[in-house]
């Protein structure tokens, strides 16, 4: 919002400031004694799960009666309230690394929150891509294990993509540009046409031609399917670990 008041509160000033825009109206501080009398409307916590149970105390006097949303895997609400001295005015959310571009994917969960603050929440994070509030705490441990870590997911299929390019036969530089083009041109297919991914799937398998081969081998049950699933339950079961970090 242009009139905003931003500040960016990282230990580490130096690191916080590479991630802003040249000329950003943002100030960074290093400490919350920093921030003595500043009373923000909204503050989200982006620290690992790991540090928050140490970090939490110094925040508490800057918080009052804010709109406080936490964007840390796992860790629950009822444990972040206890963590901020029984702060109640808390949202939990899971965006992912797209929003740098704009194209996020958030998920989001209260326990009965304010309409008001239903909005303010849904305004951040649509400013940086689109979100989607769930039903129940325990959705947002799965969503963390599609949407939050899901992009890793996907770049690792464009590594893999490159490197059997290069076992084929193709050079380094052009098996990368082709794999990452190839998965840019496809994402932008399933955003551009709407129709769902198994659809657009079936598009490209001309009847017993090369596509049609390759899913033969990738979509085996043992293959991508479970690959895929495996990785998910492996994720999903991180984030419920992470709660008692
Ligand atoms: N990386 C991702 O794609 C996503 C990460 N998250 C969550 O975001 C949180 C942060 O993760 P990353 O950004 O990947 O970690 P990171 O290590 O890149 O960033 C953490 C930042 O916290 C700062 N910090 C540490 N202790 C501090 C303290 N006491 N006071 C002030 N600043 C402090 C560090 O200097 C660092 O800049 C985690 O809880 C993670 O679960 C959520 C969604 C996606
Ligand atoms: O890897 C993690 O734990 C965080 C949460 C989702 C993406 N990165």
């Amino acid at each position: 919002h242009p009139t905003a008041d931003v500040v960016a509160l990282d230990r580490d000033p130096e690191r916080a400031r590479l991630l802003l825009p040249p000329g950003s109206p943002v100030a960074v501080r290093q400490t919350p004694a920093e921030l003595a009398g500043w009373q923000p409307d909204l503050v989200i916590l982006a620290l690992k799960p790991q540090v928050l149970g140490a970090a939490l105390a110094e925040f508490i006097p800057l918080l009052r009666g804010a709109l406080v949303i936490s964007v840390a895997a796992g860790v629950g609400l009822s444990r972040l309230g206890e963590l901020l001295g029984g702060h109640r005015r808390l949202v939990r959310a899971m965006p992912n690394l797209p929003v740098v571009v704009g194209q996020g994917m958030t998920t989001l969960y209260a326990d009965s929150p304010a309409a008001a603050d239903v909005a303010a929440c849904t305004a951040v994070f649509d400013a940086v891509g689109q979100s989607a509030w769930v039903a129940s705490e325990g959705q947002i441990d799965a969503a963390t294990a599609i949407a939050g870590s899901g992009p890793a997911y996907f770049l690792a299929l464009v590594e893999q993509l490159a490197k059997a390019g290069e076992a084929e036969g193709l050079p380094a530089e052009l098996a990368q540009h082709l794999a990452s083009r190839t998965f840019i041109g496809a994402a932008s297919l399933l955003q551009q046409d709407g129709r769902p991914a198994a659809t657009l799937k079936a598009a490209v398998c001309s009847p017993r031609g090369t596509t049609e081969a390759g899913l033969a081998v990738l979509e085996q049950p043992d293959a991508l399917p479970r690959a895929v699933a495996a990785s998910v339950r492996a994720a999903h079961q991180r984030a419920v670990e992470l709660a008692d970090a």
